[in-house]
């Protein structure tokens, strides 16, 4: 793979980037050659759209970035935390505090209610819960409130809400109890193109409103116009 960047940020002296990866690649399988990654600063508090076609490894930058996986070569510093010299639980416990990820099929619990589902990462979480204010439950009704999911829906289970009510369901859980970080997956892929840009603008507002840093991934080069920076990844070359 080819990587190409634009207008990927540098780094600027002062507090440790949100994100800084260096020398990166990933290796699935040994029939295929590894997944090469741009070097990426994100500064904290900035907002990153990452895109590029099906199959150049987005996916895959945000299970490196997450700490799910694991990079064949480089390194990941997040929030000046070396995270790829940690080992699986370290990272687990590490993503839990400081990272909010929206998957792109929402990963939601589906025996929980849409509330329970928000305040989940403040039970995973000891910095989170005690993040919130004044505690889990509420905030999670001021994010409910702020992403306009009716009242009526919070103690239903997610299975009975609509698709556009679940990603923001998800939305919730991602920004509860504050992580320095939000890394979004395609969350907008089933919306039209309405709800897609009140979605966005809901996120980008409430990541602003908490100085939290966001990387955005999505193939549909339309939303960069959100976004102060951007980064593209290209397919790799067969
Ligand atoms: N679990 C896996 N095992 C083996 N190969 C994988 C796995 N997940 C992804 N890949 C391969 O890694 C490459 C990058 O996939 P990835 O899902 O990161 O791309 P993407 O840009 O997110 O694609 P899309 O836009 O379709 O979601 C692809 O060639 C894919 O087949």
């Amino acid at each position: 793979m080819t990587p190409t960047t634009e207008s990927a940020p540098h780094r600027a002296p002062g507090p440790a980037p949100a994100i800084e990866t260096t020398g990166l690649s990933h290796c699935w399988d040994s029939e295929h050659s590894p997944i090469t990654f741009p070097d990426l600063t994100l500064p904290a508090g900035e907002h990153l759209f990452l895109h590029g076609p099906s199959g150049s490894g987005k996916s895959t930058f945000l299970s490196l970035l997450s700490g799910m996986l694991s990079p064949s070569t480089g390194g990941i510093g997040i929030l000046g935390t070396p995270i790829h010299q940690l080992n699986a639980g370290d990272r687990d416990r590490f993503r839990a505090d400081h990272i909010g990820v929206i998957f792109q099929q929402f990963n939601l619990v589906p025996y929980l209610s849409a509330e329970a589902n928000v305040t989940l990462p403040c039970r995973l979480s000891a910095s989170r819960r005690d993040a919130t204010d004044p505690d889990p439950t509420r905030e999670a009704h001021r994010l409910l409130t702020a992403l306009a999911i009716p009242k009526d829906c919070w103690p239903r289970s997610v299975t009975r809400l609509s698709i556009g009510q679940q990603q923001r369901i998800a939305a919730a859980r991602a920004l509860i109890g504050g992580p320095e970080i939000i890394l979004a997956d395609e969350p907008t892929s089933a919306l039209d193109s309405d709800n897609r840009d009140r979605f966005l603008d809901l996120l980008l507002t409430l990541a602003e409103e908490r100085n939290t840093s966001v990387l955005f991934v999505s193939h549909d080069r339309s939303l960069a116009q959100h976004f102060t920076h951007q980064v593209r990844l290209t397919e790799p070359e067969l």
